[in-house]
């Protein structure tokens, strides 16, 4: 179910340090855009402290009919947390490297396109996952990629060659973790290379973990990749690459509404690209059509 986005009143929520494009450009275009159209419209810009606060002030004093994430994924997931359950719509002008979400539900990566959603936009009620009180709208994951993400973080150089880099490095030693997943439907325990708790499809670098997951379908996927010799490493890639990682002998996809989830101290959990200090066991469960989103028309009909 979706129905025609009527969008008169928008906050702008823009991270002026993400993306490598002037934000003032940024800006300018909104402004032209919204003039032409008579939308009203105001910006915050972030800072990277109280943003929560400052933004939650501003829907009350403003009261938008939408509010738009103007950066990454962090800026994504720092207003989607805030309009969860809300009602008010979330839109997305992708500025950062990986832009996840907004690639998962067919938003135009270009500004002008994504902006034009404003107009031409229909609004759709998606899922959200909650773990331990912390709540996952594209992909949450332990073991190797949470593992390179977190190297990813402490090193200096920034971008998809860095990360690729870092994975090729630690791949050669890495030991998968142990994992007991007790879901509403079936039992699974065993080593595993990665698991994937997944809202949506594709991680921002356009790996596909999730083929076949609807991100509106009150169901989630734990998508494991188990432990596989070194030969069939490539064969793997290319599978997340071709959308293909279900055939996979490797690959097991339990599909659930609920799940909880053991993992070793040592094992670190990522949830859409932040890293999270996490207990265990710790309990996944389904927030069916939790956030509205402003997404292209088109996205119903595929
Ligand atoms: N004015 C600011 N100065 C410094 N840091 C900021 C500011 N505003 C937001 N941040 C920080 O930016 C981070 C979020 O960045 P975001 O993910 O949106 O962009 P990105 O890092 O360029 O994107 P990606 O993660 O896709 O590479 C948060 O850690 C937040 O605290």
């Amino acid at each position: 179910m979706s129905h025609k986005a009527s969008i008169q009143k928008v906050l702008f929520v823009l991270n002026p340090i993400s993306g490598d494009i002037s934000k003032e450009e940024v800006q300018a275009m909104i402004e032209e855009y919204c003039a032409e159209h008579q939308i009203h419209l105001s910006f915050y810009h972030t800072t990277g402290v109280d943003d929560n606060e400052e933004i939650k002030q501003l829907i009350t004093h403003h009261q938008p009919d939408a509010v738009v994430a103007i950066g990454g994924d962090g800026t994504v997931s720092l207003v989607a947390n805030i309009l969860n359950h809300r009602g008010i719509p979330l839109g997305i002008i992708p500025l950062g490297s990986g832009n996840g979400l907004s690639k998962d539900i067919g938003i135009p990566q270009e500004i002008d396109q994504a902006l034009a959603l404003l107009k031409t936009g229909v609004i759709k009620k998606i899922d959200s996952l909650d773990i331990n009180g912390e709540t996952v709208f594209h992909l949450s994951d332990l073991g190797f990629n949470a593992f390179i993400v977190k190297k990813f973080n402490e090193g200096e150089t920034r971008g998809p060659g860095a990360y690729a880099w870092i994975a090729l490095q630690e791949y050669i030693n890495y030991t998968p973790f142990f994992y007991k997943i007790q879901t509403d439907k079936e039992y699974w325990e065993g080593e595993a290379f990665m698991v994937t708790i997944a809202n949506a499809n594709a991680f921002g670098s356009n790996a596909t973990i999730n083929p076949s997951g609807i991100i509106d379908d009150g169901y989630f996927e734990i998508c494991l990749i188990e432990p596989f010799p070194k030969a069939a490493a490539i064969g793997l890639l290319f599978s997340l690459y071709t959308d293909k990682i279900h055939n996979s002998v490797y690959s097991r996809i339990l599909k659930c509404k609920s799940a909880t989830i053991q993992k070793s101290p040592d094992d670190i959990l990522q949830i859409d690209g932040e890293l999270v200090d996490m207990k265990s066991p710790f309990t996944v469960k389904m927030n069916s059509k939790s956030l509205a989103v402003l997404m292209p028309a088109i996205t119903e009909e595929e």
